[in-house]
């Protein structure tokens, strides 16, 4: 182990335990043995999130299948967004699993779905010649799962609040399509998906570290043991950093001569050999799908209705509450997309 983390629900859930300890194998084989393991995780997870941007496909030729196998995918998450940290008493009592617990019994059911779904798309994927390969189907498996499960409701949350943003100032937001002549100007897109990710971290308190032997912080003794949390909120709203840290403000990440700035107290995806895996994906997927979003769809309230509420629902992330919002296909792109 790299270091010292542990989550609320560990103890009861074995379930949940091993998949921990798979999925951290997995990354660490990921970085001794990268052939061939990499294709097929990356083909299984590539297909199944593409899936999400087909959606926008027009053509007939959207298969049925895909559609199928996504709404899978998203009513399974769904399940275990909604369960994983409502196991109410059993959080905090671990032995209390013994009395019947329906978000437990939820939990196990969507995880079951999970990985009937992704066991059928491995086979699909495997190469011959993999059985010899250290690497387990169990890696492969938890690693795909892992993906979906850090990095469904982390990306799509942080666009739902930049989007939320968006409506409030749309003074942001261009109004016509992007174009090539455009592309020196998409450093400000980034400086966008960083103020979203600033202003509303979709994990405002971190996963619970513990420290694995005597340390310190900050000049604070920290012993062995301690659970440790890290208060990304707090950081992110800092006022001795952050000028109105409650304000929405892209061109903080810009400095005086328009060039992009990562200041080192912005730790959306946290900081140390814990840091988020799924960083560089992340990223990416913030930008394109953004970038597509706003080049082809135009977005606005609906006619009198107040802009969405920024307070947020602290669940397994810090979710907008709902909001409504008028799409429609940009001038010159009308018929193109459906939704
Ligand atoms: C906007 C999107 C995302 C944000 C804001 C985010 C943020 C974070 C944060 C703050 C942590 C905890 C770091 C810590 O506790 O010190 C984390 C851990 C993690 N993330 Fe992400 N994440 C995102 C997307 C993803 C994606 C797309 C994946 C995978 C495909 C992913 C996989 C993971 C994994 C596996 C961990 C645990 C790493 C470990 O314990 O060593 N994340 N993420």
């Amino acid at each position: 182990m790299k270091g010292g983390k542990d989550i609320a629900f560990s103890d009861y859930s074995p379930l949940w335990k091993s998949h921990r300890r798979l999925v951290h194998n997995s990354f660490t084989l990921l970085g001794r043995e990268r052939a061939g393991f990499l294709s097929s995780v990356d083909s299984l997870c590539v297909e199944l999130m593409s899936a999400g941007c087909r959606g926008f496909d027009p053509s007939p030729a959207v298969t049925r299948a895909v559609t199928n196998v996504l709404q899978e995918v998203i009513q399974y998450n769904n399940g275990i967004v909604q369960t994983i940290t409502r196991g109410g008493l059993v959080d905090i009592f671990p032995w209390m699993k013994i009395f019947p617990n329906e978000c437990l019994s939820k939990l196990k059911e969507c995880i079951t779905v999970r990985d009937r779904l992704l066991t059928r798309k491995l086979e699909e994927h495997k190469s011959p010649g993999s059985e010899e390969e250290r690497i387990t189907d169990d890696h492969v498996l938890m690693t795909a799962a892992e993906a979906f499960g850090a990095g469904v409701e982390t990306t799509s949350t942080t666009l739902l609040w930049i989007l939320a943003y968006l409506l409030h100032h749309p003074e942001v937001r261009t109004e016509r399509p992007v174009c090539m002549s455009d592309r020196s100007r998409l450093p400000y897109l980034d400086c966008v998906i960083n103020e979203g990710m600033r202003i509303r971290p979709v994990s405002p308190v971190l996963i619970p570290h513990t420290a694995m032997t005597d340390s310190s912080i900050g000049g604070h003794s920290v012993s062995r043991g301690t659970r440790v949390l890290v208060n990304m909120w707090a950081i992110h709203h800092e006022p001795r950093h952050w000028d109105k840290p409650d304000l929405f403000n892209p061109d903080r990440f810009l400095d005086n001569q328009g060039q992009r700035v990562t200041p080192s107290y912005f730790l959306p995806f946290g900081a140390g050999p814990r840091v988020c895996v799924g960083e560089s994906l992340a990223r990416l997927e913030l930008f394109l799908f953004l970038s597509s979003m706003l080049q082809r769809i135009s977005f606005s309230l609906p006619e009198g209705a107040p802009p969405p509420n920024l307070q947020g629902r602290l669940g397994v992330v810090l979710q907008p509450l709902p909001y409504k919002v008028v799409v429609a296909p940009r001038a010159g792109l009308g018929g193109r997309i459906q939704l």
